[in-house]
């Protein structure tokens, strides 16, 4: 479990990371959502202390990292698929990180083939391809058998094979227990594989939820409804907490009454319906709606279209 209480960070006069709270829960996946320069990096920079926090705790396991005395088998990280020596293979990287544990041999041959490397565990890490050096990444990140896997953009770079072996990964770890924490630009991806959602803004929490209560709350929770009858259906459906509203002359829209309701009160009037359909919106579109305010870099093209919308 990752567990941050008001973690603060400040560069100069800019707070980065602006007393944040979260934890990332056991057995889930915890898609970690932001705009550009959010903070996402830094939060998770500073809960394996690569960066000091300037006020507030992060805890990894009920301790911060550097109290650990065998990080890798409590958190296993990918944060900057890069950082490692070019002129290594990517046997001997996994090796060098091995020895610090005194991890088996046997384990590093495993995760190589976990990560789908064996054809390539020989060649120099430096000539490794964005999505090569992606694997090799969570290669690592998964050497100690860590209870919390951590991972900065995983799928950045990897191919559709590679983006659903990420998923399938991410969703077994979890099952099997750990707590996994990603954080993603692919809305998409990120609907996909997370649980639960931790969304900054300008470094402050904006929500923390579930992708499900997320983008069911972002849709209003209003069913839409299209009949021949609609104007008799209305005032079928009108309750006391029940909004309608109408864009055409067969259509509405009704809050305050669920799909199962609206299709059992028309069946008992014999009133036929051509639609019944709950709305939700997509998770880019909520998340798009929720951190429209705290976008630092907004390019021109972009602003125009949202003061149009
Ligand atoms: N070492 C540093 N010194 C000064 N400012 C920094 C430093 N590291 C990060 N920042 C600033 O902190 C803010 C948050 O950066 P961070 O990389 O954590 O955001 P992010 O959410 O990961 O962004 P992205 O989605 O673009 O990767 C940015 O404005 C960045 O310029």
């Amino acid at each position: 479990m990752i567990e941050a209480r008001e973690l603060t960070k400040r560069y100069g006069d800019k707070t980065v990371v602006d007393a944040l709270s979260f934890v990332v829960k056991p057995g889930e996946v915890t898609g970690f959502l932001g705009p550009n320069g959010a903070g996402k990096s830094t939060t998770m920079r500073m809960v394996v202390g690569l960066d000091a926090a300037t006020a507030g705790t992060v805890t990894v396991n009920g301790k911060s990292y550097a109290k650990h005395p065998a990080p890798l088998h409590e958190i296993g990280t990918l944060l900057e698929a890069k950082s490692v020596h070019p002129g290594r293979s990517a046997f001997n990287h996994l090796m060098a990180l091995a020895y610090t544990h005194g991890i088996p041999r046997r384990r590093v041959d495993e995760v190589i083939e976990l990560a789908g490397l064996t054809s390539v565990a020989g060649k120099r890490v430096g000539a490794f391809s964005l999505g090569m050096g992606q694997r090799l990444g969570i290669a690592a990140a998964l050497l100690g058998d860590p209870a919390i896997v951590m991972l900065d953009e995983p799928v950045n770079g990897l191919d559709p094979e590679g983006v659903l072996w990420v998923r399938n990964l991410l969703r077994s770890l979890a099952d099997e227990g750990r707590a996994v924490m990603l954080s993603s630009h692919l809305m998409s991806e990120t609907a996909l594989i997370a649980d639960h959602l931790v969304i900054i803004g300008r470094g402050r929490l904006l929500a923390d939820t579930t992708v499900d209560d997320f983008t069911r709350e972002a849709s209003g929770g209003g069913v839409k409804v299209a009949s021949a009858e609609a104007g008799r259906l209305r005032s079928l459906l009108a309750g006391p907490d029940v909004t309608i509203s109408s864009s055409s002359a067969e259509e509405l829209l009704v809050s305050g009454r669920d799909a199962s309701q609206i299709g059992r009160i028309a069946a008992e009037h014999g009133v036929a319906l051509y639609e019944l359909t709950p709305q939700a919106v997509s998770l880019e579109a909520a998340f798009m709606d929720l951190t429209r305010d705290v976008v630092e870099y907004q390019s021109h093209l972009a602003e125009s279209e949202r003061k149009a919308a």
